[in-house]
């Protein structure tokens, strides 16, 4: 059986007659690093205020560490098992990075001050670690932000568009860290984004949100197989096809993805030469596409052309 980390059952936010999260049912698994994607106002920041409950739940039901939250708020207990970062960290500027972390550490009451430089060490800050956050880059004081949200060893880190606005190496160092906690320290990771392209190769599992609704949520295979381009070639006898395809344009690179309609992940750019050798070898062609999306296209397309990338 899967063991899921966080389930929601129809979750709901209603403010005034407005439902702002509506009926979103989301599976995250232990071990996910899971993409919550959605374009601004779409709903992202709502749900994780509920997840952590820093706002009450107005219908549905939330399944915690395996335990229902029903209409309450998340306990201390559930909220001690969670690190999150929502929205800019609140970091004191005129403190080091080592003050800001201990500051937090006191306020919550964690045992123990090797706890500070464990956090410090995890997110790669040692060296910077007693310079002023003021001197800091947006980069280094979102990686402090996590190491705050680090602090008792969290099993679920939930972090709210925690790489927007950052330069594409920081980018890429941001990256690196949340792999390396996911995989060295079996962190689950919820992480959202308005940009499908920058979770790409880091979450395992998707959740689309758009006007407050989950549209859909699929693994990264599926969205591999779905973005991944190829020549869909539709034709009379598929069977003479694939022996023709196998034999002249050596390769078995393809599928058979209807009764008669080839999909062949190569000769993508040279649909011409395809035509070619199979009408010379008296197969015919009733329609050759080039089909599949470049990731963004797929976002755009999924959440019906809205999205303000
Ligand atoms: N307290 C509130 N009262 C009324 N409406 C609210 C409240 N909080 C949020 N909203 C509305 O709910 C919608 C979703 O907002 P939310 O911040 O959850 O979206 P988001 O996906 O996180 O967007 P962003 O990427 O811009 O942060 C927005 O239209 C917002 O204006």
């Amino acid at each position: 059986m899967e063991d899921y980390i966080l389930r929601t059952i129809n979750l709901s936010k209603k403010y005034k007659d407005k439902f702002i999260v509506d009926n979103v049912s989301m599976n995250i698994k232990r071990g996910d690093i899971y993409g919550f994607i959605g374009e601004n106002g779409a709903g992202k920041t709502s749900v994780i205020r509920l997840i952590v409950g820093l706002i009450k739940i107005s219908s549905g039901n939330m399944i915690l560490f395996n335990d229902e939250i029903g209409n309450n708020q998340a306990t201390q207990s559930h909220r001690k098992r969670i690190g999150s970062l929502i929205e800019s960290p609140a970091l004191y500027l005129d403190m080091t990075a080592y003050q800001n972390i201990e500051y937090i550490r006191i306020q919550r009451g964690i045992p123990g001050k090797n706890e500070v430089d464990k956090v410090i060490k995890l997110v790669g800050l040692e060296s910077s670690k007693n310079k002023k956050v003021k001197t800091f880059s947006l980069g280094m004081k979102q990686r402090l932000g996590i190491a705050i949200a680090l602090l008792g060893d969290p099993e679920f880190l939930i972090l709210d568009e925690p790489i927007n606005g950052l330069d594409p190496i920081s980018i890429i160092e941001i990256r690196q860290l949340l792999k390396r906690l996911n995989q060295e320290k079996n962190i689950t990771i919820l992480i959202s984004s308005h940009i499908l392209r920058e979770l790409n190769q880091l979450a395992t599992t998707y959740g689309v949100i758009s006007n407050g609704k989950l549209i859909d949520e699929f693994s990264s295979l599926e969205l591999d197989e779905r973005c991944r381009r190829s020549l869909d070639i539709k034709v009379d006898d598929v069977n003479k096809a694939i022996a023709v395809i196998e034999e002249k344009l050596s390769t078995r690179n393809f599928k058979v993805i209807k009764d008669d309609t080839i999909r062949l992940y190569e000769y993508i750019d040279e649909p011409g030469k395809v035509t070619k050798i199979l009408s010379i070898n008296e197969i015919v062609i009733n329609q050759i596409v080039v089909a599949g999306d470049d990731l963004e296209d797929y976002y755009i397309n999924l959440i019906g052309g809205k999205a303000n990338v």
